[in-house]
């Protein structure tokens, strides 16, 4: 991923730097152009990039720097800081409150990625326990709505809008109805479709189910023209909404300057998503290009899938870029996928010693909902997206997937055993039978379940507080505990235990930390 390749760059060069015995004038120069060379390869504008070499340089002024002072820290922060600023529009975005009706729209150019990116905002917030809806009034491009009504019905999210088959049927009838009661040409009107209404009927039709989130997702064009921008006002006009969402492919780095602006002229564009940033070598210089126009990018497409979106934050991700890690959006991703209140008693059947396999399967359920592990790694400090290529992480979600149909076709009492003999023979190739796959991939999943057992064992004894209280459980653990559990290369990534206790002083939170423990190895 593009975003990827410029934080492995950018971390290199600084833990280049880091390695040198002595921070001369020579290796801060060393570091800065390797960071512009960077930064230029991903399109960013050439005189941000100049401009914040030269800051760089006044802040880090190594002569001044009085001896005793970390000049690693200053520089990290120094470029960290100069970053942010490319980036920060200055400006926060409207942001929708649960449980009150919001009705967003999006807009953008055709192709941007915009359909696909409405299905992911209201997945995002599903996930999250929000009701949202789509409404399709993108009534241009034939299969627009086909598209959303498919990604919709498979994240089981409300959606409203006309197929191009019913619309063209309709209209014929209409047609034909007219030019029998002698209206002759007349039919031709109805035959245009009107996004407006649709849009408008759709708004009102989910206010009355309550739905706290509505997103109309409106038409595209291939340039920016005016029959597109005035469609876009009477859109706005007829649904209010409370945030413009403009969507913007990525990939055509610092032109987006021009889009944003554009756009920003017809409608109160309110926040921008940036897609492809999976693929492309330019996103850097979208993402400065639209702070420049003093639009906050709120969310970042990855991806054609729909977890593949991040949410998009200033500081956190520049942190990310360079390797510090994004602590508090891994949090995240982890409350999204692991109720807090199923945490004691998962707890508590660890430190029994009982791993079965029923916990492994919920385990598994549960990295899956997380998304990308990539994503997810690279929120911690230490990681970058590169470690994870794309292809090994299909490989690993298959493996996942695999195990948990063999796991669908076991028992209650094989699931919920902690007796490994239990599994003989005869169970083995019935559930080999079961599933579909061999006898030797039965064997694999259940080495892997073995496995697991062995480092969750490790939690054995450990003590519960009654009631499962996470705060009093916490400060029975330490960064010993933690270590056995995390896997050799992962504790090497953060730092050996040095890293791991400062990490676990970051999360401060126990409740933060019981989280972790719930996802730890797999
Ligand atoms: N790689 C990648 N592809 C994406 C991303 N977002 C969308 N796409 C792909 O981009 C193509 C266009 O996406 P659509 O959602 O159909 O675009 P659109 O803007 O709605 O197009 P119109 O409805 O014609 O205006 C599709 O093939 C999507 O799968 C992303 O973040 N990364």
């Amino acid at each position: 991923m593009v975003l990827g390749q410029l934080g492995g760059s950018i971390s290199r060069a600084l833990q280049q730097m880091s390695n040198a015995t002595i921070i001369d004038e020579k290796v801060l120069n060393d570091c800065l152009n390797e960071i512009t060379r960077a930064l230029l390869q991903a399109d960013v504008q050439f005189k941000l990039v100049r401009d914040m070499q030269t800051n760089i340089k006044k802040i880090v002024n190594l002569d001044d720097l009085a001896a005793g002072h970390n000049k690693r820290r200053i520089i990290q922060q120094a470029i960290f800081n100069e970053l942010c600023k490319m980036l920060d529009p200055g400006k926060p975005s409207f942001t929708p409150k649960k449980g009150k009706t919001s009705i967003v729209m999006f807009v953008g150019l055709q192709g941007s990625g915009k359909t696909t990116t409405c299905t992911k905002y209201a997945y995002y917030h599903q996930k999250k326990g929000w009701k949202p809806a789509l409404v399709c009034a993108d009534t241009f491009r034939a299969g627009a709505f086909d598209q959303l009504k498919q990604n919709a019905t498979k994240a089981k999210i409300p959606f409203y809008g006309r197929g191009i088959g019913k619309l063209l049927g309709a209209c014929k009838n209409a047609r034909a109805l007219l030019l029998e009661i002698g209206y002759g040409n007349a039919g031709k009107s109805y035959m245009e479709s009107d996004p407006v209404k649709i849009a408008a009927e759709g708004v009102e039709r989910f206010k009355k189910e309550n739905c706290d989130l509505i997103i109309v997702d409106t038409s595209g064009r291939h340039k920016q023209e005016a029959a597109l921008f005035e469609e876009m006002r009477q859109v706005s006009e007829a649904t209010k909404p409370d945030l413009v969402i403009f969507v913007m492919d990525g990939s055509i780095g610092q032109a987006a300057f021009d889009q944003a602006q554009a756009f920003k002229k017809i409608v109160s564009v309110g926040a921008v998503i940036v897609t492809k940033m999976d693929g492309h070598a330019k996103g850097g210089g979208a993402l400065s290009a639209v702070a420049a126009t003093k639009s906050p990018v709120i969310f970042l497409g990855t991806g054609e899938h729909m977890d593949e979106f991040e949410v998009f934050d200033v500081k956190p991700f520049v942190s990310r870029l360079l390797g510090m890690g994004d602590w508090s959006g891994f949090m995240d991703k982890i409350h999204e996928v692991v109720p807090m209140d199923q945490q004691p008693e998962l707890m508590q059947k660890l430190s029994e010693g009982h791993f079965t396999l029923r916990i492994m399967y919920e385990q598994f359920q549960n990295i899956l909902k997380m998304g990308p592990m990539g994503q997810v790694l690279s929120m911690l400090p230490g990681f970058s997206a590169e470690l994870m290529p794309k292809g090994h992480e299909k490989e690993s979600q298959a493996k996942v997937k695999r195990y948990m149909t063999m796991m669908d076709s076991m028992t209650n009492e094989e699931l919920d055993s902690t007796n490994p003999k239990l599994m003989n023979e005869s169970r083995i190739m019935r559930i080999a039978r079961g599933s579909g796959r061999q006898v030797r991939d039965v064997m694999e999943m259940l080495e892997e379940y073995k496995r697991l057992a062995k480092i969750w064992g490790k939690m054995k004894g450990l003590k519960i507080p009654k009631g499962g209280d996470m705060s009093a459980l916490s400060r029975n653990m330490n960064a010993q505990h933690m270590s056995k559990v995390l896997p050799p290369q992962m504790l090497k990534q953060i730092g050996g235990m040095g890293g791991l206790q400062s990490l676990m002083k970051q999360m401060g939170s126990s409740k933060d930390m019981m989280s972790m423990f719930g996802k730890g190895d797999k």
